[in-house]
């Protein structure tokens, strides 16, 4: 069993960062991406310099673009934009014996259906494990070995111990935990209030706003994980507070970066720059989802109306700051 290698289904930034610090913990790992291209590239060059310049690849890694030779692996994790969970992961359970565990890296909610990843990939494999990874975490930090905790979860707690041990290694703490729906909210969630946080950036509205708005931003998550079955410990731990703090405080967050540009005046459509922005596309989703609840998510509100051009950003900024006057909690 310990001699299987983990699969990673996805090479973008991420998955090769996984990728390398897998295999920095003793396990070989096949590295699938779609394009026999990159797959040759990689395999010829030791790096992605497209996804992750820079980065050399260690030596136990195989890139290969042949879905199959997922099939010996003793756990597969999923590090697609998390809009392609449901197509990734029927592709994956063509090829995949049904015990083999899936870890969804993605932060994200299904578009149209509001439906949470691993529900999307319990309903695509059912019966099948599946766990969620998530936490602070830059894909270049981990690729370059800088020290690094994250939190894994699955509902099977003798599985998420067992996984997080064999991906924790000299420079990455996996910490396991079995609220699955925690985990995956506040790794779905950060990315929207990370838009906000670029945004006051971008425009110039200083620190204390900045603050501000990951403390109210954080209110946010607690109330909207309560209501979806998420546990508040969680919230409280890397994959909740941990993740929105990180996303919060830098451009090195594209999610962040993205706001930023809008900040400074840049239309939606400029800027992502052609880069993966997942709260941009989750917004809406996270939006639905709490007003089908009653959930008061102003912050997130705010992020919507702005994406979907209802509202400029000043509108955003005093929408927010002439909310009648309450209680804190
Ligand atoms: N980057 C980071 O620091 C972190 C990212 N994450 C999360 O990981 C997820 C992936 O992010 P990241 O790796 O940075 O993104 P990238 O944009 O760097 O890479 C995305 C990868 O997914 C592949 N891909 C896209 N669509 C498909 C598809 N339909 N079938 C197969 N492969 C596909 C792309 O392949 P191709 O090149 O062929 O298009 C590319 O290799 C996101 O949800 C993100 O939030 C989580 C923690 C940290
Ligand atoms: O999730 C991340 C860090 O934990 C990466 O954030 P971005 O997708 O905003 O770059």
């Amino acid at each position: 069993m310990a001699s299987q290698p983990i699969g990673i289904a996805g090479a973008g930034a991420w998955g090769t960062a996984l990728a390398n610090a897998a295999a920095a913990a003793d396990n070989d790992v096949v590295l699938w991406m779609r394009s026999p291209e990159q797959a040759q590239e990689l395999a010829a060059t030791r790096s992605n310099e497209r996804c992750l310049p820079g980065v050399t690849l260690h030596d136990r890694i195989r890139p290969t673009a042949d879905l199959n030779e997922l099939a010996a692996c003793r756990a597969v994790l999923l590090v697609t934009p998390a809009q392609t969970t449901r197509e990734v992961t029927a592709a994956l359970a063509r090829v995949l014996p049904s015990a083999t565990p899936l870890l969804l890296c993605a932060k994200g909610i299904e578009r149209g259906s509001g439906a949470f990843l691993c529900d999307v990939v319990e309903e695509v494999r059912p019966g099948a494990p599946v766990a969620v990874l998530s936490g602070p975490s830059f894909a270049h930090d981990v690729a370059r070995g800088l020290p690094t905790a994250v939190t894994l979860a699955c509902r099977d707690a003798a599985l998420a111990e067992a996984l997080a041990n064999a991906l924790s290694g000299p420079a990455l703490r996996v910490y396991h935990r079995g609220d699955v729906r925690g985990v995956e909210i506040g790794g779905a969630a950060k990315n929207v209030l990370a838009i906000a946080c670029g945004a006051v950036a971008g425009k110039g509205l200083g620190e204390s706003a900045k603050a501000a708005l990951i403390a109210r931003g954080f209110a946010e998550l607690l109330r909207f994980a309560r209501a979806y079955g998420g546990e508040p410990e969680t919230l409280m731990g890397l994959s909740g507070l941990g993740d929105l703090v990180l996303t919060c405080s830098t451009a090195q967050s594209r999610n962040f970066a993205f706001g930023q540009r809008l900040g400074q005046g840049m239309s939606v459509a400029e800027a992502s720059g052609g880069k993966l922005v997942e709260g941009a596309t989750t917004a809406s989703a996270l939006v639905a989802l709490a007003r089908a609840k009653n959930i008061d998510m102003p912050i997130a509100e705010a992020v919507e109306q702005v994406l979907s051009g209802a509202w400029t950003l000043e509108q955003a900024v005093d929408a927010l700051m002439n909310r009648p006057i309450k209680s804190e909690h």
